[in-house]
Parts: C-alpha cells; sequence; structure tokens
C-alpha cells in the first residue's frame, strides 16, 4: 500500500465531547476511500481534520498525529494556508460565489498571486475539463456561477478545488444535495480523478460507497469500528457491528 496519510492515535474533542477515539488509519494514494455509518458518528470530523478545518471551530482540541509527506500536519511550522491548498475540500452543498463561472475557477490561485490573464485562463479552462464541465459552460463563462444547475455548480466547485493544484481531495457528502443523474455523473468524475488525487469521501449511501470507492471506514460513535477494502467490508466483514449496519439492521 502507498501510504498518503496516517492517522496515528487521533482524539478529537468539541469541548468535553469526545467526538473521535483514537483513530488509526493509513489512507491509500490515488484510491478512492468512503467514511461511512451512522448519522453523528464523526465521519465529517474526521475527515475536517485531515486539512484542520476543525482549527476554525472554537473549543476543540486534538492529540494524536496525522502525517502528510512524513511530517505531522499539526506540527507548529506548517502552514495552514498551504495544507489546505494540498488538501482541498468540496462541501455537500455547492457553495459556489456570486461571481461569474470563471471569478470562481481563478478565486483560489489569484489570492495565491497568479495575475497573468493567460495562465489565469489556462487554469479555468484545464480545471473546468477536469472537473468535466467545460464543454457545458465553454461558452459563458462570464455568467453567474448561480446560473448553473445543483449538479453544475458542485461540478464548479470541483474544478475550484483543483485549480490550486490539490493532491489529495476531501468531500463532505458531494452528491447528497444532488438528483440521480447528477450524482451519477459526480461520481463517474471521482472515478476519473483517482487516477491524479486521493480522494476521501464521507457519504450516507452504502450503494455509493460500494460503487465508487476501494477503500472503506466504518465509523460508529467516534471509533473507527473497521477498516477494508470495501470489497471485503461490503462482503466479508469482521465485526458484527459492520455487519449489522452494511445489513440495514441499525442507522
Ligand atoms: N461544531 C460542533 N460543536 C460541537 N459538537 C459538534 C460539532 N460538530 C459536530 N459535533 C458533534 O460531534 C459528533 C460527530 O459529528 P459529525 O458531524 O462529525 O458526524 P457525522 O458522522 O459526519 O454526521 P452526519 O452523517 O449526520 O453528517 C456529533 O455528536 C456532533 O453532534
Amino acid at each position: 500500500m502507498n501510504k498518503k496519510i496516517q492517522v496515528k492515535n487521533l482524539n478529537f474533542y468539541y469541548g468535553n465531547f469526545h467526538a473521535l477515539k483514537n483513530i488509526n488509519l493509513d489512507i491509500e494514494e490515488n484510491k478512492v476511500t468512503a467514511l461511512i455509518g451512522p448519522s453523528g458518528c464523526g465521519k465529517s470530523t474526521f475527515l475536517r481534520t485531515i486539512n484542520r478545518m476543525n482549527d476554525l471551530i472554537e473549543g476543540t482540541r486534538h492529540d494524536g498525529e496525522v502525517i502528510y509527506e512524513g511530517k505531522d500536519i499539526y506540527a507548529p511550522d506548517v502552514d495552514v494556508v498551504e495544507l489546505r491548498r494540498k488538501i482541498g475540500m468540496v462541501f455537500q452543498k455547492p457553495n459556489p460565489f456570486p461571481k461569474s463561472i470563471y471569478e470562481n475557477v481563478v478565486f483560489g490561485p489569484k489570492r495565491h498571486g497568479i495575475k497573468n490573464k493567460s495562465k489565469l485562463d489556462e487554469i479555468v479552462e484545464k480545471s473546468l475539463k477536469a472537473a468535466a464541465l467545460w464543454d457545458e459552460v465553454k461558452d459563458r463563462l462570464n455568467s453567474s456561477a448561480w446560473s448553473l444547475s445543483g449538479g453544475q455548480q458542485q461540478r464548479l466547485c470541483i474544478a475550484r478545488a483543483l485549480a490550486m493544484e490539490p493532491d489529495v481531495l476531501l468531500m463532505d457528502e458531494p452528491t447528497s444535495a444532488l438528483d440521480p443523474i447528477a450524482t451519477l455523473r459526480i461520481e463517474e468524475l471521482i472515478e476519473d480523478l483517482k487516477k491524479k488525487y486521493t480522494i476521501i469521501i464521507v457519504t450516507h449511501s452504502m450503494q455509493q460507497a460500494g460503487r465508487i470507492s476501494d477503500n472503506t471506514a466504518f465509523f460508529l460513535m467516534g471509533e473507527l469500528v473497521e477498516y477494508d477494502s470495501t470489497k471485503k467490508l461490503f462482503t466479508n466483514p469482521r465485526d458484527k457491528r459492520t455487519e449489522d449496519y452494511i445489513t440495514g439492521r441499525f442507522g
């Protein structure tokens, strides 16, 4: 296994609430890792520890390590802005800025100091192509992002993340607000993106985890109950609680 990220003895607290309990897990490079489990089990919290998005929530703390590029991402000298550039994030609800399609994609690169128009044009084309949206929007790049459908907006948000040339993509239920056709397009896109990126996705849908992921982690009440190849976890789980969950006995 080519390890992209190693999580070691990770605990996470919201105030006194112990939300993640001694998590140990390695994320495989160029694979899709799905995080599943019933509501409130800590999937999103775990996802957010991987690019320190939880830092933005007051009263939280962690112990343990998240090793990325040979180093704990919580080490004091880590540049969090650069970390979040490399470990990008796509959220549950498509959240484009109230700007044009073009400006949405170049927002991050511009903030990182890229000003050259032809370079920005190139980033827009490349990112929209990679997000499988280019053909649909190439003639209206200056239209408002809000004029796009929900599924297109979500692909735009993926393009916006790709424009930063990330290494890892964190996706928090990226299709939960979309219809089945838009969902399918995003799933096909994820399949394609893993050639270049390492993807970690929170999903409520076990069918989706089964379709698109290589590895699956099952969380329950802040614990990582089982982590294995998706195939193994869904066909021959080791833990009774995993079996109960995937067979629909709870959650
Ligand atoms: N900002 C917060 N402050 C305090 N507690 C929080 C906060 N965010 C999450 N929690 C608590 O941490 C636990 C895990 O929440 P989290 O959102 O990570 O679960 P989840 O598995 O992603 O749930 P869902 O599937 O419903 O999105 C829950 O008990 C939740 O109430």
